[in-house]
C-alpha cells in the first residue's frame, strides 16, 4: 500500500522540521513543506497531497485558515490545524473551512498520529459518499420515471427532472410542500379520490402499490394514467426517513395497448373469418393456430389439427418435397415467399384435397424466425375441372378412349422412343365393317353402344403398354409397343378379329360385327406418325377390299395402287371433258321364250393410251372421289338415248338397265335428274331399269326408300343388284318398290355342283316369287347353269353365255339382227 502524502504549512523551520520527522516515523510521505500561505497554495497545487498539515499564524498577509480555504475549494483536500492559540473566534473560523482536525500545540506524536488517521478516513468516506450521491443523483435524473422523496411527514425533499415535467413544478417551488397537496390521485373507473400512496406508506412503512387504473392530476388539472407506487426510506436501524413515490405517465404505453388489441383483434378476426385456410405453422412444422376455414378443408377439428403437421398432411411425392424445400429457402430467408399446388390428405381415408398453399415468415426485430404464415386455398373443383378439361380434351367422349389429336402425341412420344432404343412398333387401323348399316338399322343409340361395346373389347385385347383410340365414326386404333416381329401384330390382329365376331346382346338384340384392320410396321412402313398412320390406313382399305373381316399388311404396292388411284382420278375428269367414256351392252334374255328382251348399259372408257380400261379398275375411284356423279348422269342419259333409238329402230327389246351407285342416292337429285333426262331423250320411263346394289339400299334405307317411291311413281323399273351379298335386306325389299332381283355371279358360278349356292339360288327365286318380284340371273356362262335356273324358272338370264357386253353396233349387227333365242348359245358376242 502507498504511504500517504502529506504537506506540512509550518513558517517556524524548527517546527516544521521536527513534524516532518515525526511524520515520516509513523511512515508518511512528507511531499513538501510550505512557510507562507500562497505557497502553500502552489505546493498543494503542485504535490496534490492526502492531507495538509497547517499552522494557522503565518507570516505574511494570508494566515493558515484562509489558505486552507483557498485549498479545501480548489482542491478538496483535508486540512489539520495546527496552532497554539485555541481562543474561540480563531477555532469558529476554522470550523467554517471544514477542518479535519485541530491540534493544540504542543501535540504529542500519538494525538498527530491519530488525528492524520481520522482525518484521512474521514476524507475517504466523504469522497465515497459523495461520489455515491453523485452517481444517484445523476441516475435519478436521467431515469424516464418520476421520483418524488418526502419525509416522515410527507413533505417534498426531492423531485427528479421527470417528476418536474409530470407536475409542471420545479423542486425549489415545492420543496418542503405536502407531496398531497401537488398531485392528485383518481379512481379512472369512478374519478374517486384515492389515498396518496406515500400516506399509506409513511404510515404503514411498506411498499404501496396503485391497485386500480389511476389518473394523475397535477396543480394546473393536467391528468394522465399512471402506474407504480410508493416505498419507505428506511435508515439501518429501522427509523423512517421519509418515502419515496415513483411513477410514469402510462398514456403513451396505454395507447399502444390499445392499439396492438385492435390489430390483434382484426388479425384474429381476419384470421379466423377468413374464407381460405390459415394457420401459423412452427418451425418445426407442428401447427400453432389454425382457422375455421382450415378444419373444413381437411375434415379435422381443431384440436386435431393442432397436434398434426403440415407436411404429414401432404403427401409424400414430389410436391411433399417441394413444399419442404420451400419452406427450408423461407427458412434460410433465400425467399420472401411462396406458392404452390400441393396435393394433401384429407380425415376420411383415401379422400384427397388439391391445394393452393402460400407460405411467409415471421421473424422478430432482430431477424430470428418465429413462425410461417401460411393460406391454404382449396382448388380441388378447380383441378378436377381442369383434369376433366384435360381428359375431354384428349379422349372421346363416347368410349372414353384417346382421340385422334392425343394418339398423335403419343404416338410421336413412341416414336421417339423406338428411335432412340432401336426397337419396332405396329399401327393395327381398325374398321368396323358395314357399321353405317348397323346404324341406319338399329338406330343411332345402339350404334352408340356398340361402338362402346367394341372399344370395351378391345380395351381387353391390348396389354398395357399399348394405346388405343378412337379415331371418329367406326374407327379405331391400336399402337402396338415394341414388337419383335411383324408377326407379333398379325397375331394381335387375328385375335381382335376373333373377339369381335363373337356376336354383341345389346339390349336385346343380337349383333355381329367383323371388322377390316390394316397394319404398318416402323420402321419398313414410315418413321413418323403421319406415314404410318396413312398407310395403315391404306392397308385397311384393302382388307375391305379383299372381302372383309381380315387383316392386311401395308406393301409399296399399295403405294402404287394409290398412286394409280390418283392418277385414275385425273384420267376420269379428263375423260368427262374429252369425251372418252363409252357404254357397252349385255343383252338379257327373257328364260321362258329365249328372246332377248333388254340390255344391261355397263361403261367403258376408251383411254387414249391405256386403251379399253373396263369399271372394275375406275368405278371404285369414281365412287370415293364423288365423279360418279357426273359419270352416271353420263351414263343414263347416253343409255336412254340409245334405247330410245332401238325402240324407234323396233329393234326387239323393251329395256334398257343402268347401274345407279350408292353415292347417286347421298349427293345429287337423282330422280330429278332420271325425270329430266326422259324427258329430254324421250325414252319411256318402263323402258328404263335401274339397278341399285343392296348396299346402296342400305346406306341410308329412308331416303332410298322415299326416292325409290318417286321413281316408281315416274313408272321407272327397280331392280336389286348383286342380290343375295348384302347384310339383310329381306325386311326392306318387302317395303322397297322393285320389281325384280339379280341373284349375283357369285352364285351362279358355282351351280349346279356346289349344294350350299344351289339351295340359295332356289331361296332367292322362290322368295322373290313369293314377294311377286321378277328374278335375273347374271354370269350365265355353261349349259348346266342354264338348265339349272330354268328349271327353277328364273325369269331372265344374263351371261357370256348369250353375249360379253358390246359396244351398241356390234350389238345390233350380230345379236339383235341374229334374233337369238335360248338354245343357240354360240350366238355372236
Ligand atoms: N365373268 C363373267 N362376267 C360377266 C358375265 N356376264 C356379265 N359379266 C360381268 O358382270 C358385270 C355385271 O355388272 P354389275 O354386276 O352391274 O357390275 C358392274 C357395275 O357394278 C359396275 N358398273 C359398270 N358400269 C357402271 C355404270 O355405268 N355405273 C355404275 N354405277 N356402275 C357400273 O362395274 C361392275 C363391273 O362391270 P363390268 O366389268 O362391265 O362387268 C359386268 C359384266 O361384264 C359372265 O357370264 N361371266
Amino acid at each position: 500500500m502507498l504511504a500517504s502524502k502529506i504537506m506540512i504549512v509550518e513558517d517556524e523551520g524548527i517546527v516544521a522540521m521536527d513534524i516532518r520527522r515525526q511524520l515520516t516515523d509513523f511512515g508518511y510521505e512528507v511531499v513538501g513543506t510550505a512557510f507562507s500561505g500562497g505557497q502553500a497554495i502552489s505546493l498543494a497545487h503542485e504535490h496534490r497531497p492526502d492531507l495538509v498539515m497547517m499552522d494557522i499564524v503565518l507570516k505574511g498577509d494570508m494566515d493558515g485558515i484562509s489558505a486552507a480555504q483557498a485549498i479545501q475549494d480548489a482542491l478538496h483536500i483535508p486540512v489539520i490545524f495546527l496552532t497554539a492559540y485555541s481562543d474561540p473566534a480563531t477555532l469558529r473560523r476554522a470550523k467554517t473551512t471544514g477542518a479535519y482536525g485541530y491540534l493544540i500545540k504542543p501535540f504529542r506524536p500519538d494525538e498527530l498520529h491519530a488525528s492524520i488517521e481520522v482525518a484521512l478516513y474521514k476524507h475517504q468516506l466523504e469522497r465515497k459518499l459523495k461520489e455515491s450521491e453523485q452517481w444517484f443523483g445523476k441516475t435519478l435524473h436521467c431515469i424516464s420515471d418520476a421520483v418524488i422523496a418526502t419525509d416522515p411527514e410527507g413533505r417534498i425533499r426531492f423531485m427528479n427532472p421527470a417528476a418536474e415535467t409530470a407536475t409542471e413544478q420545479r423542486l425549489e417551488q415545492v420543496k418542503n410542500s405536502l407531496v398531497s397537496d401537488l398531485i392528485t390521485l383518481l379512481a379512472e373507473s369512478n374519478r374517486d379520490i384515492i389515498e396518496n400512496p406515500v400516506l399509506k406508506t409513511l404510515r404503514n412503512r411498506e411498499v404501496t402499490h396503485l391497485n386500480c387504473a389511476t389518473l394523475l392530476v397535477n396543480q394546473s388539472g393536467v391528468e394522465f394514467p399512471v402506474d407504480d407506487g410508493a416505498a419507505p426510506i428506511l435508515d439501518d436501524d429501522g427509523s423512517l426517513l421519509g418515502a419515496v413515490l415513483v411513477f410514469r405517465d402510462i398514456s403513451a404505453r396505454r395507447q399502444m395497448e390499445h392499439q396492438l388489441r385492435e390489430s390483434e383483434e382484426r388479425f384474429h378476426s381476419a384470421f379466423e373469418l377468413a374464407a381460405i385456410g390459415m394457420a401459423l405453422v412452427a418451425l418445426d412444422g407442428n401447427f400453432l393456430q389454425v382457422n375455421h376455414a382450415l378444419c373444413g378443408i381437411f375434415g379435422y377439428s381443431r384440436q386435431e389439427l393442432l397436434k398434426a403437421n403440415l407436411q404429414g398432411l401432404t403427401h409424400g411425392n414430389q410436391q411433399g418435397h417441394d413444399l419442404d424445400r420451400h419452406m427450408k429457402q423461407l427458412l434460410a430467408d433465400e425467399l420472401p415467399t411462396f406458392q404452390i399446388e400441393v396435393e394433401c390428405f384429407h380425415k376420411v381415408v383415401g379422400k384427397r384435397v388439391w391445394t393452393m398453399l402460400s407460405a411467409s415468415m415471421v421473424r422478430d426485430p432482430d431477424g430470428e424466425p418465429q413462425y410461417f404464415i401460411v393460406q391454404i386455398q382449396n382448388i380441388t373443383n378447380r383441378k378436377y375441372a381442369e383434369q376433366q378439361l384435360i381428359y375431354l380434351a384428349n379422349h372421346d367422349p363416347l368410349t372414353g378412349l384417346l382421340n385422334r389429336d392425343q394418339f398423335h402425341n403419343r404416338l410421336t412420344q413412341a416414336l421417339s422412343s423406338v428411335q432412340r432404343h432401336d426397337t419396332r412398333l405396329a399401327l393395327l387401323y381398325l374398321d368396323l365393317d358395314r357399321f353405317k348399316l348397323i346404324n341406319d338399322t338399329l338406330g343411332h343409340r345402339l350404334g352408340d353402344l356398340l361402338l362402346q361395346a367394341v372399344s370395351d373389347r378391345l380395351r381387353s385385347s391390348v396389354r398395357v403398354h399399348d394405346l388405343l383410340a378412337r379415331l371418329g365414326g367406326d374407327e379405331f386404333i391400336v399402337l402396338l409397343n415394341d414388337i419383335n416381329h411383324a408377326d407379333d401384330a398379325a397375331r394381335i390382329a387375328e385375335k381382335t378379329i376373333d373377339l369381335l365376331t363373337q356376336p354383341f346382346t345389346l339390349e336385346g338384340n343380337d349383333i355381329v360385327v367383323t371388322a377390316s384392320i390394316g397394319i404398318s410396321v416402323y420402321p419398313n412402313d414410315g418413321k413418323d406418325s403421319h406415314t404410318l398412320l396413312m398407310n395403315a390406313d391404306t392397308a385397311m382399305y384393302l382388307a375391305k377390299e379383299r372381302g372383309k373381316n381380315n387383316y392386311q399388311f401395308y406393301t409399296l404396292e399399295m403405294t402404287e395402287r394409290s398412286l394409280e388411284r390418283m392418277t385414275i382420278e385425273r384420267g376420269l375428269r379428263h375423260a368427262l371433258a374429252h369425251d372418252e367414256l363409252r357404254l357397252h351392252y349385255q343383252p338379257q334374255i327373257d328364260t321362258g321364250s329365249g328372246a332377248a328382251v333388254g340390255a344391261e348399259a355397263l361403261v367403258r372408257w376408251q383411254h387414249p393410251e391405256w386403251g379399253l380400261v373396263y369399271p372394275d379398275r375406275f368405278i371404285n375411284v369414281a365412287e370415293e372421289t364423288g365423279l360418279i356423279v357426273p359419270i352416271g348422269a353420263w351414263v343414263l342419259r347416253t343409255a336412254c338415248l340409245q334405247a330410245k333409238a332401238w325402240l324407234e329402230q323396233n329393234r326387239p327389246f323393251s329395256c334398257v338397265a343402268v347401274n345407279v351407285s350408292p353415292r347417286q342416292f347421298i349427293e345429287s337429285n337423282l330422280f330429278r335428274t332420271i325425270k329430266q333426262t326422259l324427258l329430254e331423250t324421250g325414252l319411256p320411263p318402263g323402258a328404263l331399269e335401274l339397278e341399285i346394289t343392296e348396299s346402296a339400299v342400305m346406306q341410308d334405307p329412308e331416303i332410298t326408300l322415299q326416292v325409290l317411291h318417286q321413281l316408281q311413281q315416274l313408272g321407272v323399273r327397280l331392280s336389286i343388284d348383286d342380290f343375295g351379298t348384302g347384310y339383310s335386306s329381306l325386311t326392306y325389299l318387302r317395303r322397297f318398290p322393285v320389281q325384280s332381283v339379280k341373284i349375283d355371279r357369285s352364285f351362279v358360278i358355282d351351280l349346279p355342283d356346289d349344294e350350299g349356292s344351289k339351295t340359295l339360288v332356289r331361296a332367292i327365286i322362290a322368295l322373290a316369287h313369293e314377294l311377286k318380284l321378277f328374278v335375273v340371273a347374271e354370269g350365265v356362262e355353261t349349259e348346266a347353269q342354264l338348265s339349272f335356273l330354268k328349271a327353277q324358272q328364273c325369269d331372265s338370264l344374263q351371261g357370256y353365255m348369250f353375249s360379253k357386253p358390246v359396244a351398241p353396233e356390234q350389238l345390233e349387227n350380230g345379236f339383235m339382227a341374229a334374233g337369238f333365242k335360248i338354245g343357240q348359245p354360240n350366238a355372236p358376242g
